[in-house]
């Protein structure tokens, strides 16, 4: 899809799902998350591919390979664009999550979704890194080592922060997709995110796709805001 704008639906009934999709007359990018799923499982899935909308599917899968690879078997066979797991899980996890991905689109229609692995939260601040996860150094340097870990794994790329796609693209290659959510207009609130860009910063560092969840859901004109930052991210 040439959108670059991914719109999480992050939101805790149907109807503010289909209101919010109803605004738009083309499809979108939208990412479907824990909370919906957890809700609604798959069904919601199903009735927003319907509606024509490309779909993140993002379930951050994080267990041991075997149960990822079953896990990610069945994902394969709900068409979806994108999956996710945490590089965290490491390389037999993510290379058993491709292996599950590729065994359940043979089942299916043959297409396996994109796979990326979450490499440090937008959420996890340095200190938090280093004191409470107990790794040691810059956010950027694990980063880029946990990009490296995701390409080498066979993954199709990474969620990082705006502030190291950059690095990750001059590291794993132009081609490797780079997924920055944490993306904030200047003048909005960043809640719990920490590691956060401006879409005008994130087309500037050659980002792939942004994920914009309130700046966009809770806008007063929601339609208006996500044109004006797909416009920036299509650099018109
Ligand atoms: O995997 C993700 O999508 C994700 C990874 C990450 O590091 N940070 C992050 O915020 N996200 C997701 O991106 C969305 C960001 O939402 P907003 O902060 O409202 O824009 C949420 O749905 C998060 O679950």
């Amino acid at each position: 899809m040439d959108k670059k704008t991914i719109v999480a639906l992050d939101f805790s009934t149907r109807k503010e799902v289909y209101e919010f999709l109803l605004k738009f007359h083309e499809p979108i990018y939208c990412k479907i998350g824990m909370e919906l799923t957890y809700s609604f499982g798959f069904e919601i899935v199903r009735e927003v591919k319907a509606m024509g909308h490309h779909i993140f599917l993002d379930l951050k899968l994080h267990d041991i390979p075997n149960t990822v690879k079953q896990a990610m078997k069945n994902l394969a066979k709900l068409d979806v664009d994108i999956v996710n797991v945490h590089a965290a899980g490491g390389s037999a996890m993510m290379k058993a999550a491709v292996e599950g991905l590729n065994e359940g689109a043979k089942e299916n229609n043959g297409k396996r979704p994109l796979c990326i692995a979450v490499t440090q939260l937008t959420s996890t601040s340095k200190e938090a890194m280093n004191n409470e996860l107990k790794i040691p150094g810059e956010v950027q340097d694990v980063v880029i080592d946990y990009a490296k870990l995701v390409k080498e794994s066979g993954l199709d790329g990474v969620v990082c922060s705006v502030h190291e796609a950059k690095a990750i693209h001059e590291a794993c290659g132009s081609d490797f997709l780079t997924v920055t959510p944490g993306i904030r207009m200047a003048s909005d609130s960043v809640d719990d995110q920490k590691r956060v860009a401006t879409p005008a910063y994130a087309k500037e560092q050659g980002c792939d796709y942004i994920v914009v969840g309130r700046s966009i859901t809770k806008s007063s004109d929601p339609l208006a805001t996500y044109h004006e930052i797909e416009n920036t991210m299509e650099g018109k």
